[in-house]
């Protein structure tokens, strides 16, 4: 079906930035939009997005530059034409952009076209859009890991490590794993003004209290699994992401909220090991950072067989580092950002070499969201069996749970519940 035309605008982020969203006419008629997420704590390998404020290489119009390629040169490379596929619709933008790291027209404007083009021809077809991402007889519906505990650069606490995530595993359906999840976020949000600690969330949604150590977001969420009468390990395991590219400063880890302390990257690796042995820790992302390689390789020799290993800012979706990573040894999943490589096309790239290297793929929303569901649509198409998007509130979060009750009820016996298989080995 011919392209009518591409309209790009401006539109806000959850944390109220500015961030770009696309609209795709078709000549049947039918429309769809695209937006664009962004992060906090980004690799430094992802994809350029234009934006506005520090990150941007043009300061206070990053993202009105953005719109207007759109609006402009690409409207005028595609309007009246007919792709193929989504390859062919991808290929043709990163050859408009022309350079290798997407930093002319924008990684965030490439994506929010591609996520309306995806959209559109799933409209046009009256297929949904995870049938139009991948087509299967059966589908895989994820576990939610919930990050139910914000630190780091997300919250404005004295967390250093950024994610504390709950798994509920131990469920016949989506649906009631998120019940278990639910009732876990709101069981530890009583023990935690129980104990005087604030219920303030952070940018996904997590509480994000003062604590007096770090271990301390581990035990408390322990105490609320277990309190809302679910059993550690069994039930509903736990997930870290402490984001340590952001702490590696002068070849160290620098504990920058609470004690200021330094770990060397053995030192940090110990400390993992120490809590994987201790809670029932299935998966561990970023434990080391993205500039630490050799830290990696010795990590994954120690703790590969006991935790889920994510690269998220040393893989940063990109399917050279992934290859690169594969034949180093490095970790054993791959976090998958949409806006980190910047299309859909190179993304579904990036988990199938994943995949086919018997790397696990954990899908992921941005610290700064929107209310575009296509992760939830992702996930499913993938069978990727876990994905992480917030917590147990803030709509931009909530959004991509509610498409996933929306995506099991439509599929019916056509999906399975990921559930304990997801981590199977590391439980
Ligand atoms: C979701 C994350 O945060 P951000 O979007 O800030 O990179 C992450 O680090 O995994
Ligand atoms: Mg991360």
């Amino acid at each position: 079906m011919k392209i009518t035309a591409i309209k790009a605008r401006e539109v806000l982020d959850s944390r109220g930035n500015p961030t770009v969203e696309a609209e795709i006419q078709l000549a049947d008629g039918s429309t769809a939009r695209g937006i664009s997420p962004s992060g906090a704590s980004t690799g430094e390998k992802e994809a350029v997005e234009l934006r506005d404020g520090d990150k941007s290489r043009y300061q206070g119009k990053g993202v009105e530059i953005a719109v207007s390629g759109l609006n402009k040169e690409v409207n005028g490379a595609i309007s009246g034409r007919e792709f193929d596929s989504q390859e062919a619709f991808d290929k043709q933008l990163i050859e408009l952009d022309g350079t290798a790291n997407k930093s002319r027209l924008g990684a965030n404007a490439m994506l929010a076209a591609s996520i309306a083009y995806a959209r559109v021809s799933s409209v046009s077809k009256k297929i949904p859009l995870y049938r139009q991402l991948v087509q299967r007889d059966k589908y895989l519906m994820p576990v939610p890991c919930m990050n139910v505990i914000n630190g780091g650069r997300h919250a404005d606490n004295n967390v250093d490590f950024q994610e504390f995530m709950i798994a509920p595993h131990n469920a016949p359906s989506f649906k009631e794993s998120i019940r278990m999840g639910e009732e876990v976020f709101h069981t530890l949000k009583s023990l935690l003004s129980g104990k005087g600690y604030s219920t303030g969330v952070g940018d996904e949604g997590g509480f994000a209290p003062n604590l007096k150590s770090n271990e301390e977001a581990v035990e408390v969420i322990m105490e609320a699994i277990t309190k809302a009468g679910y059993k550690p390990g069994e039930d509903i395991s736990i997930c870290l992401d402490p984001a340590t590219s952001e702490m590696w400063k002068d070849g160290k880890y620098s504990l920058f909220k609470s004690t200021k302390q330094n770990y060397t990257s053995d030192q940090l690796i110990d400390l993992w090991e120490e809590w994987i042995n201790k809670y029932p820790i299935v998966l561990l992302e970023d434990g080391l950072g993205e500039n630490d390689w050799e830290g990696w390789k010795r990590m994954t020799d120690r703790l590969g067989s006991k935790a889920e290993l994510v690269g998220d800012d040393i893989f940063c979706t990109n399917p050279e580092i992934i290859q690169r990573g594969i034949d180093a040894g490095i970790g054993n999943s791959v976090l998958i950002k949409l806006n980190q490589i910047g299309t859909i096309w190179e993304t579904l790239q990036a988990v199938e070499l994943a995949q086919k290297n018997n790397y696990h793929c954990f899908i992921s929303h941005r610290s700064g969201e929107t209310e575009d569901t296509t992760i939830a649509d992702l996930v499913v198409a993938t069978n990727a069996g876990h994905i992480k998007t917030g917590s147990g509130c803030r709509s931009e979060r909530i959004s991509k749970f509610n498409q996933l009750l929306r995506i099991e009820e439509e599929l019916g016996a056509n999906s399975v519940f990921a559930g304990k298989s997801t981590f199977k080995g590391f439980l």
